[in-house]
């Protein structure tokens, strides 16, 4: 295999050379780096001792971890040999100690952090470690799914797990059959979709840990670059875990893009999309400790400082309402994003933009208010 280097934050790792990144033997994104600098922005609010990144390919991700963020002890797990070699030989160079064989398997770095590389299929990783670990992440090829059970049981009870889902034709609709079968959720298509599909990723991780009776509060999460990224709390309890269950719902869309949502069990109306998450997203405290700590470390990718201000600043609101979409599904003209938020401000609502689309506003302003606020422009 031929190595290139590449910095990211504190870490000089090496990545295979290949020409599409899904070539390379061993899985390196760049683009990526976003995902990592804001996960390495939450360790560091979170404070948590021991840490799995329990699909680690280069260990970029794990590396990051042990030398940026407190955290005492970092496992990195691969099943892939080839990774586990490249993670053995990255481990060495950010270390700068040598390591030792601990099993078959299992190599620990024992420096200023403890380091532990480790070569197995992760299901069999977390299920050898219960109720270890304080952070937990997963960062897979398409659905965290297959691996959210034994997740769930290897983070401690009152853990942060934190899941990537790159699977957005599933979450999205596009793929209607297959989020049935992995989310047993019915998705949406259209400007709502990718709202409703990071709802539908958390929803299932709320319902996968209630059997657990372990509640589930939202920390942060987001839509960005064809991923979905949550962090999730856990709260022990089966009191905890009604009350997630409880902020569980359904959304109804109409062909004028006017929509509705409910918490419940079951759907009162057909049709309607879910179940999803109807909670907040954020949590504003630790999304402004992970900005305020942004001054003190160094980011890799030159949007992660503009993205995490404009979570901080989006009204929290389950949906939004894309401009372009309701002109469009309305036969009207529209204005500049910002002239709309104005416009309903102006009549006492409040209005932001928000990130899942550049085009689309989060607003407490019923549907006919946004709608006359898109007229008013003309
Ligand atoms: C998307 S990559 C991880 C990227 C990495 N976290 C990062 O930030 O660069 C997914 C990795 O999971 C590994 N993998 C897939 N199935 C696995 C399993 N069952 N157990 C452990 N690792 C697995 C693959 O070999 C691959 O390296």
């Amino acid at each position: 295999m031929e190595f290139v280097e590449v910095r990211e934050g504190s870490a000089r790792i090496l990545v295979p050379k290949a020409e599409r990144i899904y070539d390379a033997p061993v899985f390196y994104n760049p683009v990526m780096a976003l995902n990592r600098d804001v996960s390495v922005l939450a360790v560091s609010v979170i404070k948590p001792e021991r840490v799995l990144d329990a699909l680690s390919a280069t260990g970029i991700r794990g590396i990051r971890y042990a030398l940026e963020t407190p955290a005492g002890e970092v496992w990195l797990n691969d099943i892939s040999e080839d990774a586990f070699r490249l993670i053995l030989k990255n481990a060495r160079r950010n270390l700068g100690v040598e390591g030792e064989m601990l099993g078959e398997r299992r190599f620990v770095f024992r420096g200023e952090k403890t380091v532990v590389a480790n070569h197995d299929d992760a299901n069999r990783l977390m299920a050898e470690k219960f109720r270890y670990f304080d952070f937990l992440d997963l960062d897979p090829f398409g659905s965290p799914v297959e691996f959210l059970d034994t997740a769930l049981r290897s983070v401690k009870r009152r853990g942060v797990l934190a899941v990537t889902a790159t699977d957005t034709g599933v979450l999205c609709g596009a793929y209607r059959q297959a989020c049935r079968r992995k989310y047993l959720a019915e998705p949406i298509r259209g400007e709502l979709c990718h709202e409703a599909g990071l709802r539908i990723l958390i929803g299932t991780v709320v319902r996968y840990a209630a059997k657990y009776d372990l509640g589930v509060e939202v920390l942060l999460a987001y839509y960005r670059d064809h991923y979905f990224r949550a962090f999730l709390r856990l709260r022990s309890g089966a009191k905890k875990a009604d009350r997630s269950v409880s902020m569980l719902g359904y959304l109804m869309q109409e062909a004028s893009g006017r929509f509705e949502y409910e918490t419940g069990f079951l759907p009162e109306r057909v049709p309607s999309h879910g179940p999803l998450w109807l909670g907040p997203l954020k949590e504003q405290e630790f999304v402004e400790e992970m900005l305020t700590l942004t001054k003190e470390k160094a980011l890799a990718h030159k949007k992660t400082l503009s993205f995490l201000e404009t979570l901080a600043e989006e009204l929290d609101l389950p949906f939004h309402y894309d401009t372009h979409a309701l002109a469009r599904r309305n036969g009207l003209q529209v204005g500049k994003l910002a002239d709309v938020i104005d416009a309903l401000r102006e009549t006492g609502y409040r209005a932001t933009r928000t990130h899942f689309s550049p085009t689309a506003i989060k607003t407490d302003a019923p549907f006919d208010a946004v709608i006359e606020a898109i007229k008013s422009l003309k």
